[in-house]
Parts: C-alpha cells; structure tokens; sequence
C-alpha cells in the first residue's frame, strides 16, 4: 500500500524548496510544474497543441514561458484555454506516476491541487505557507513576473486561509530549519500509521 501525500500552496509559498526536502529524504515526488515544463517543449503534446492555436507563443517548436505570460497579461482568457490543453495531459502522466511507484509514501507536488480536485488521490495533504506580504515579496524578488500578472494568478487560486484549513498538516516555509522539522515531523506521522513505510 502506498501512502500518497499531496503538496501544494499558492505562487511563492515554497513548494518546490519544500518538495526537495522530500525527496531528499527518498521519497518519489512528482512535480506538476515539471510535467507542465515538459509537455511545452518541442514535440511536446501540449506544445504542438498550443502552437496550433497561438503560433506567436512558439520558439523553435515549443512553448515560450514568457510569450505565453506576456500573451496572458494582454488576453487573461488564453489561460483558461491552455489549462484546457495542459490539465488532461498533466493529469494521464500523474496517473501512470502513482499506477507505476510501488514506494510506502510518494509525494505529489500541485500548484492547483485543490482547484482542480486532486486531493482526492491523496491519503493526506500538507500546504505551504507564509504570510501574505512574504509571498508577495519572494514573488517579485524572483521573476519577471509584474505586478499585475502575479495578482491575476492569485486571484486564480484559492486563497491561502482557504488550503490551510483543508489541509492535513501546514508546513511553515519562513525559514529552511522550520520547514525540513516539519517534513521530518509528517514523515514520522506517517511512518507511524502504516507499519512497513
Ligand atoms: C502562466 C504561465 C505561462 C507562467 O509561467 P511562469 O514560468 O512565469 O511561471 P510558473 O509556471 O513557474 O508559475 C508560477 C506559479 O503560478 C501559479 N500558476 C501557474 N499556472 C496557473 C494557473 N493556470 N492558475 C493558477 N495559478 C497558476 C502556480 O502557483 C505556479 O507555481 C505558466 O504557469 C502556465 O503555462 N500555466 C498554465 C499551466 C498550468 O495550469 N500550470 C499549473 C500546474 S498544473
Ligand atoms: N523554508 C523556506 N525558508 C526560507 N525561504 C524559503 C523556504 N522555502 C522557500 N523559500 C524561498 O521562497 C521562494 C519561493 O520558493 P519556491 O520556488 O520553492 O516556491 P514555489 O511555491 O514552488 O513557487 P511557485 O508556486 O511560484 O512556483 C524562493 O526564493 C525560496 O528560496
């Protein structure tokens, strides 16, 4: 039996760092960011999707990131369109991910997990989490991302309050010691509740 934990939190809250953190401690994660990553690549299945209908979001065959965000900014429906196109295909590779891993835990690491249901493949959830203005802060430190898009991306999340309350364990990502107590802390729990994880 395999234990399957869900990871998520809204843009900036850390995630990624956090999901390191697991499978630094060996656990299988799979990664929805990446999977999107690899389906705009050239030959990618959403790539030639995408292209097909914006042709000016292509470099060299696949799908450039920052096109695609500067497209989304002048047109906030193309989003929609494109998670059209990239949420079946995300969800078939998630699919064959937990069909295929045979390890006691996995980790499944989704920006939109709730918003797009996915917490029913989960035995427990566990969010990432900082305060409002922290976010906001790691957010434009980071990226190119402007002001304005990072509202619009926010404004396509459930809000924060909202994913803690649904969740099973909140992990407090302001500092890095916090964060890998609390996945040490999880992992135990889990540890715990099934005896051959
Ligand atoms: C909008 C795009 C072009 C921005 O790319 P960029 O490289 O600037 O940012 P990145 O992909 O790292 O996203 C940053 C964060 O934005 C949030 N986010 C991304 N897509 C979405 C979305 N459709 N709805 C809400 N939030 C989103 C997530 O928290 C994500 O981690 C890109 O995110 C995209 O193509 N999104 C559509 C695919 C999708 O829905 N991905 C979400 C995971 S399945
Ligand atoms: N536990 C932590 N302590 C301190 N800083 C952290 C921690 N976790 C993440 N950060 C910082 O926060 C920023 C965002 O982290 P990360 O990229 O992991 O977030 P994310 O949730 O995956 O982002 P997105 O959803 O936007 O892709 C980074 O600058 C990272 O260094």
């Amino acid at each position: 039996m395999t234990f399957v934990i869900g990871l998520t939190g809204s843009i900036g809250m850390g995630k990624s760092t956090t999901a390191q953190m697991f499978a630094d401690a060996d656990i299988p994660v799979w990664d929805a960011d990446a999977t999107v990553r690899r389906l705009y690549e050239k030959d990618g299945s959403a790539a030639q999707a995408i292209g097909a209908i914006y042709p000016s979001v292509m470099i060299d065959g696949g799908v450039s990131r920052p096109k695609l965000r500067d497209l989304i900014a002048t047109d906030p429906s193309v989003l929609d369109v494109v998670q059209n196109i990239v949420h079946p295909l995300v969800a078939k590779d998630r699919a064959t991910f937990l069909t295929t891993e045979t390890a006691p835990i996995v980790l499944l690491d989704i920006p939109l997990l709730f918003e797009i249901g996915a917490d029913a493949d989960c035995d427990g959830v566990a969010v990432v989490s900082v305060p409002a203005d922290v976010q906001k802060q790691r957010v434009m430190e980071r990226s190119e991302m402007s002001e304005a898009d990072y509202e619009m991306i926010l404004s396509r999340q459930m809000p924060d309050a909202e994913k803690r309350s649904r969740a099973r364990w909140v992990i407090e990502t302001l500092t890095l010691d916090a964060a890998r107590q609390s996945v040490a802390n999880i992992l135990s729990e889990i540890e715990q509740d099934i005896p051959n994880a």
